[in-house]
């Protein structure tokens, strides 16, 4: 009897873009690819911390390099995809809570900005360049529960990750007959620099506790095995899906 083996989740050989790798959930992105044998591009704003991550990543052994660029800047895309990646993670998001009631016009457009707009071209140029390059990749977004229910204050925040998914299905309709995968994982609340005053409140915590059915709340750690699946053959016949890293929270 000839027995089925599991597919690879190893990506050797592999070249990889994160965007967000300077922390957070980008930057443990960053190590899930890089420890499976990726050579993996870090992308972030600011150089600084972004440095500190790829040094503290190469004295692991691990294939790691630092480009710093804003996502949401069409030049420094097309700088960042002068040549193709097999595997790209974007992790590059930001936040303005508000009432939906008060939300100032600028805050609704840096957001959409960063989450949705970036997101849609950063996809468009990995894929372009895949498709030219005659190969098939697999992208995936850093989404989020807030992708598939409400949040209060979060009206804008929701908005643009309930347009990430919308998007790629889209995208995954139009680029699956050419071998280019792309998914998204959709976290819960994670412990980042971006959540960090959420965390520091206790009513807050408790109350986030109640609402993640698994009783906890999330750690970055919990998202890396979602994003390691969806860029490796593992999971090689799942495109235009999301994966949810939220404790059971939509599952009501
Ligand atoms: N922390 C959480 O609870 C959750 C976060 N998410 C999503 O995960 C992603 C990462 O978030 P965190 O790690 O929590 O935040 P973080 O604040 O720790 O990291 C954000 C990263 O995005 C980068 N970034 C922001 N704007 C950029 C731009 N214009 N160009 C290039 N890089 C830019 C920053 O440099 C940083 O590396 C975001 O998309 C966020 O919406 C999703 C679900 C839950
Ligand atoms: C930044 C948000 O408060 C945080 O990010 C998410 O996606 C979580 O669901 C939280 O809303």
């Amino acid at each position: 009897m000839t027995l089925p083996r599991t597919p690879s989740f190893r990506l050797d050989g592999r070249r990889a873009l994160v965007t967000g790798a300077s922390s957070g959930i980008g930057l443990g992105c960053a190590v899930a690819l890089a420890e499976a044998g990726a050579d993996v591009t870090c992308v972030a704003r600011r150089d600084g911390p972004l440095n500190e991550a790829v040094q503290a990543m190469r004295a692991e052994g691990w294939q790691a390099r630092a480009q710093a660029a804003d996502v949401t800047d069409p030049e420094a895309l097309d700088a960042l995809f002068a040549r193709p990646f097999d595997v790209v993670v974007n992790a590059a998001g930001m936040a303005r809570h508000a009432p939906a009631m008060d939300t100032d016009p600028a805050d609704f457009d840096a957001v959409m900005s960063v989450n949705l707009r970036a997101a849609y071209f950063l996809s468009q140029r990995a894929a372009r360049t895949l498709r030219d390059a005659g190969r098939g990749g697999s992208i995936v977004h850093v989404s989020s529960q807030m992708g598939h229910v409400g949040g209060l204050d979060r009206a804008v925040y929701c908005a643009s990750k309930h347009g990430v998914e919308g998007m790629v299905k889209a995208m995954a309709m139009e680029w699956g007959p050419l071998g280019i995968r792309i998914n998204t994982v959709c976290p819960t609340f994670i412990r980042t620099p971006l959540t960090e005053s959420t965390f520091q409140d206790p009513g807050k915590r408790a109350w986030l506790e109640q609402k993640i059915k698994l009783g906890r709340v999330g750690r970055v750690e919990d998202v890396m095995g979602a994003v390691l699946y969806l860029a490796s053959d593992a999971s090689a016949l799942v495109t235009g899906s999301a994966l949810m890293v939220d404790g059971g929270w939509t599952a009501g």
